[in-house]
């Protein structure tokens, strides 16, 4: 797959490669009445269109343009975005632009805790059970989060009652709605959760009403994994593919953003700030603590979530050292739940080791969500620090998440910027612009780049383990066994149940 860039390049349509006139964004009228040429013809690019095959993203990309890619045929002006220039094709008459931001979403109040796991058990996505089995994800869901919420009630109660993402991301949504406006692109932003209010299906609707046109899909997670970005965007991949209107509706995908160059000077402004605080913060240690996944999703699925991690913490060290901040750093993975095999090397595990090893200052960067929630909260300030301070570490700091920081909420701004010409579209990325390379494309498109074959998945939460085992469930565990175990007798003595509902336990009869 991998050739020189050079053969890569000169493999593109020669539109592609001309020189292009640059238009300033002023010139951009507010509404985008552009009259520019409309997309010419499609080809077949049978090329690979980056240079880093490894990584995982990559290989979306190169899916990417094995299909069939639409695209002017004279790109003849060009907006600017940041200090990017983009072909401005796609803007023409009338067009009513919608940002949908995408996130997790978060109990607001402990009543809605178990509710919320229910939701995120139920995701096939999170849970992905044999074919044979799918029939039971609802009531495991159900099991497992009643078993759960106890523990997640805890965490939540100590945070304020609550989570923050919901106020978090609605002034994301409405910072990014202004920093557009101020960029002369006009749109209105929704935010779309997974597992809590408002959901997709609230901002779908919500699209509809307000007559959208064109759409650009932006997951909140810097780095793409199915389990996150790849679970909205299935999500909205079957919304979409029952609506009359969303099928007609353009729209393009940006399903990673974390090699953007305002990311990642955002993420090194908030590292360099922090480390002044330290004594000495030449020798402060930079813990990049990532949310883990189950190992089976990168070695099984495909996931290319932890290669555009480490990538992703390189480029971060990388503008670091531009700035001659040389300290040693280390990636480890945190918050994983259940006793199957996650993302290694753990952050607990980690912590403990450093300190064995004599380090004394330690700056944790969590890098994997763009806003405050439990896991920077609760289980970093709280569970971690302690953790380290036990283990030897005297000074401990934590970067704030980037929140509504300014050069972030730009740099968001740019990238939606620089998809507009590839709305409605199936793109190919900014290939002169290496820099702010943005994979973009159809939702179909990209969920079929990175899990075509959708394979099975043990679950990363096992339900319950037979025998009297140590796990931090192990009592919520041996009273839902015996739960289940009553739930089942019950069921055969009296008749009814959940089994007889689904129409299994007659057959026993
Ligand atoms: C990039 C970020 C995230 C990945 C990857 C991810 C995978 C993942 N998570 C669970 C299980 C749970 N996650 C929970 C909360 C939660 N998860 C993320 C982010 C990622 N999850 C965030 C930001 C939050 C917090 C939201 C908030 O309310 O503040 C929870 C609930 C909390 C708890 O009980 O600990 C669970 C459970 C799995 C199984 C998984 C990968 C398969
Ligand atoms: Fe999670």
């Amino acid at each position: 797959m991998s050739q020189p860039m050079n053969a890569r390049i000169q493999a593109l349509p020669p539109s592609l490669l001309q020189p292009r006139a640059k238009l300033s964004a002023q010139r951009i009228c507010p509404c985008l009445r552009l009259q520019l040429e409309a997309f010419a013809h499609s080809k077949l690019l049978k090329t690979s269109l980056v240079s880093r095959d490894s990584f995982g993203w990559s290989k979306t990309q190169s899916v990417f343009a094995e299909r069939s890619v639409k695209h002017s045929s004279e790109l003849g002006a060009l907006v600017t975005s940041g200090s990017q220039e983009v072909p401005a094709t796609a803007f023409v008459d009338n067009d009513k632009i919608g940002v949908l931001l995408l996130n997790l979403g978060g109990p607001e109040t402990l009543d809605d805790v178990q509710p919320f796991l229910f939701n995120l058990f139920a995701d096939p996505d999170i849970i992905r059970l044999p074919r044979l089995f799918r029939f039971l994800q609802k009531p495991l869901a159900q099991f497992i989060s009643v078993v759960r919420s106890p523990k997640s009630k805890e965490g939540y109660a100590s945070i304020g009652g609550g989570s923050p993402l919901r106020r978090i991301t609605d002034a994301q949504a409405e910072e990014l709605r202004k920093a557009l406006c101020d960029k002369n692109v006009p749109a209105k932003v929704y935010v779309g959760m997974r597992y809590w209010h408002p959901f997709t299906e609230e901002a779908i609707e919500q699209i509809k009403r307000d007559g959208i046109t064109k759409l650009v899909v932006l997951p909140l997670y810097p780095q793409f994994s199915i389990s996150t970005s790849g679970s909205s965007l299935r999500l909205l991949e079957n919304i979409f593919r029952e609506d009359e209107y969303l099928v007609n509706m353009q729209h393009t995908v940006i399903p990673s953003w974390y090699q953007r160059e305002g990311y990642i000077k955002a993420m090194a402004d908030l590292i360099e700030k922090e480390l002044e605080k330290f004594d000495s913060p030449q020798e402060v240690m930079i813990f990049f603590s990532a949310h883990g996944v189950p190992l089976a999703y990168v070695e099984e699925a495909g996931d290319p979530y932890k290669a555009e991690m480490e990538e992703c913490v390189d480029l971060i060290m990388e503008e670091l050292e531009r700035r001659t901040i040389n300290n040693a750093y280390t990636l480890a993975y945190q918050s994983r739940v259940g006793p199957v095999e996650w993302l290694k090397p753990y952050t607990d595990e980690t912590i403990i080791e450093l300190g064995r090893k004599g380090v004394k200052r330690l700056l944790a960067v969590p890098i994997s969500f763009v806003s405050e929630h439990i896991e920077t909260l609760e289980e970093i300030d709280v569970e971690y620090k302690e953790l380290a301070l036990k283990s030897g570490i005297e000074q401990w700091g934590r970067v704030p998440a980037l929140g509504c920081e300014p050069t972030f909420i730009s740099d968001l701004a740019d990238a939606v910027i620089e998809s507009l010409p590839y709305v409605g579209a199936m793109a190919v990325s900014n290939l002169e612009a290496r820099q702010s390379l943005v994979p973009l494309g159809s939702v179909e498109e990209l969920l079929a780049a990175y899990d075509s074959q959708r394979r099975e998945l043990p679950p990363p939460v096992v339900v319950w383990e037979w025998g009297w085992t140590k796990s931090a469930e192990t009592w919520n565990g041996r009273a839902a066994m015996l739960a289940v175990l009553v739930l089942l007798v019950l069921e055969v003595t009296t008749g009814e149940g959940f089994l007889h509902q689904w129409g299994i336990l007659p057959l026993f009869r």
